[in-house]
């Protein structure tokens, strides 16, 4: 499903490399948290999966596809598969609970019917299956910044949600919420990785929340994998060596 071969990924003013020769493979339906300290390089490790993020060096192989080779047009195509949310959700403050959720749509049309907000009877359909998953849908009409960060982080999963991903992509999608309400946004994560069969791989910095959610824990450490393996196998000394 993902494949790394070989990635390097040095930033222009960058003086180590950001990921450094990494290679690691991901199969379908697993739910992975990526660790490690602040600068390991885990969301440009995230950012390369969708094509955000040029590579300097190697391949990352998504859904078949070698990301570095496709034309602008069939990246389209694959970021459609591919959904995303993020620390600060990103979403459009003064637009409603529901407009938000439509823009998840946005990489499936036109332009001009976005622009028109014309949207297929599946897609309200859509939309609001995963509203009500997230719990919101009696919030539906609700300016989005009258809403709390817990909230807004489920727009966010729902905004992904409706693009119907294969893979679910998370950029530190809890380190701006309390520990409560960011346990039940991954108990919410898990669940609808469960029901839709989703490929999982989250940033966190909360290694409580990784060992209790993920099937698989990544750990970097400048731009390297130090740790590859099940949270349960996962010692003191492996997390040292992630954090030290
Ligand atoms: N746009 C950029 N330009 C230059 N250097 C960058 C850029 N983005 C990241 N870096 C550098 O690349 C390295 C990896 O950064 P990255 O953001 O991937 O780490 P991270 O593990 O996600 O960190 P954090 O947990 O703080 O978000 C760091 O040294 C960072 O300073």
């Amino acid at each position: 499903m993902l494949r790394f071969k070989d990635v390097s990924v040095v930033y222009e003013d960058g003086e180590e490399p950001a990921l450094d020769s990494l290679s690691l493979s991901v199969e379908k339906g697993e739910f992975v948290c990526v660790l490690g300290r602040s600068g390991a390089g885990k969301s440009t490790f995230i950012r390369t999966i969708n094509g955000l993020q040029p590579l300097t060096a190697g391949n990352v192989n998504v859904l078949g596809y070698d990301v570095r080779l496709l034309a602008e047009k069939k990246l389209r195509a694959l970021r459609s598969e591919v959904g995303m949310i993020f620390q600060h959700f990103h979403l459009i403050p003064r637009m409603s609970v529901r407009q938000n959720v439509y823009t998840g749509r946005f990489g499936q049309k036109p332009p001009w019917k976005n622009f028109l907000g014309i949207y297929t009877a599946e897609e309200r359909k859509l939309a609001d299956y995963y509203m009500e998953e997230v719990g919101l849908l009696p919030y539906a009409e609700r300016r989005v910044e009258r809403l709390s960060g817990g909230q807004k982080q489920r727009v966010g999963i729902a905004r992904a949600m409706v693009q119907d991903p294969s893979i679910l992509l998370g950029d530190e999608p809890v380190a701006s919420l309390d520990p409560t309400t960011s346990d039940h946004i991954f108990q919410l994560l898990r669940q609808l990785h469960e029901e839709r069969n989703l490929t999982t791989v989250i940033n966190v910095h909360d290694v409580g929340l990784a060992k209790k959610y993920a099937s698989r824990i990544i750990g970097l450490k400048n731009g390297r994998l130090v740790y590859d393996g099940s949270p349960i196998d996962m010692s003191e000394n492996d997390l040292a060596e992630i954090y030290e």
